[in-house]
């Protein structure tokens, strides 16, 4: 596996220019130590391009490096994953080709979640469904779209309802006070990229993070992704060098999270982890990082096997 066959001098193929100062994912990680379940998933990951093949699209706020769907499954069978769950990136837009194309390439060990346009109509949802779309996501963190999707989002999740699908979100805990009646509105299964990102030099147990907790408990659809540590952290030692005990400023909201809610929890690598700007982790590394937040053998087979295959395999393929 290597980052450096696709991507060199700060152009990806495709003659695309990568933002200044882009990290590219980290070459040959290590192996964990954790051994994870049989039939685990990484439930959060993306494809990039590669560019040359998938451009990405005219309206992103970041141009990353490539990363393939085959660099994807290497490192996937490294780690030691079953399957994926793609998230299209917003350096796609709405193009999901390079989505689809990974879907296909993954024999049904991969499902994905899109990005659609409020004109999309139900042959283009067919054909998505068909090659393993079950989600669409939303993005309300304002760094990454033009505008926030609140007005398509009521007409596309009507559209999408109906195929048993459901609506993953993104964003800030400032945000959350402003969208709470909005989001607790949606009839489908609610899915919460990366805890709603937490401020995590606040309290643990302050009014911030209550608020999410108390999103989660209020409404009994919500799901969410404990991941994104290396985003999240602020203090903690890094999953780099070896160490196997990082970001431990964050381990106190994700165990929160995985005890009051350990049957709607879902975890991911986030690889290629874009948009970091201080370091890229070991996601050898990062695994590691799970029997910290998962402190049982039951509470990390719910998080890494039956609840993903609830969500995206529940035909029990
Ligand atoms: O925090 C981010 O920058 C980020 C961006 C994207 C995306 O561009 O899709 O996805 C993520 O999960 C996280």
């Amino acid at each position: 596996m290597t980052s450096s066959g696709t991507a060199t001098h700060g152009v990806t193929t495709g003659g695309f220019d990568k933002t200044p100062g882009w990290l590219d994912w980290y070459d040959g990680p290590a192996t964990p130590a954790f051994r994870l379940p049989a039939g685990a998933v990484d439930a959060h990951c993306h494809v990039f391009g590669p560019g040359g093949e998938f451009p990405y699209a005219p309206e992103r706020k970041y141009t990353p490096c490539d990363a393939s769907a085959a660099q994807l499954f290497a490192l996937r069978d490294h780690l030691g994953f079953d399957r994926n769950v793609i998230v299209q990136a917003t350096c796609h837009g709405a193009d999901n080709s390079a989505l689809v194309d990974a879907l296909r390439r993954s024999e049904g060990r991969a499902r994905g979640v899109a990005t659609v346009r409020r004109d999309v109509t139900a042959e283009q949802l067919a054909e998505l469904h068909a090659a393993g779309v079950r989600g669409v996501r939303f993005n309300f963190v304002k760094r990454l779209v033009d505008r926030v999707p609140t007005d398509s989002l009521e007409e596309i999740v009507a559209k999408i309802a109906p195929l048993g699908w459901h609506v993953v979100i993104y964003f800030e805990a400032e945000d959350l006070p402003e969208l709470y009646d909005f989001f607790s509105a949606i009839p489908t299964d609610l899915v919460v990229d990366h805890m709603g990102r937490p401020d995590v030099t606040k309290d643990v147990d302050g009014p911030e993070f209550g608020l999410f907790l108390r999103f989660m408990r209020e409404n009994p659809n919500v799901w969410t992704k404990v991941t994104c540590p290396e985003r999240l952290s602020v203090t903690g030692p890094r999953a780099l060098d070896g160490e196997r005990d990082a970001y431990t400023d964050v381990v106190p909201f994700a165990r929160r999270v995985v005890e009051l809610f350990p049957d709607r929890v879902l975890w991911g690598t986030d690889w290629p982890h874009p948009n970091l700007k201080d370091h890229m982790p070991d996601d050898g590394l990062l695994v590691d990082h799970i029997p910290h937040i998962a402190t049982t053998p039951e509470r990390q087979r719910q998080l890494l096997v039956d609840n993903p295959h609830r969500l995206y395999w529940p035909e029990g393929e």
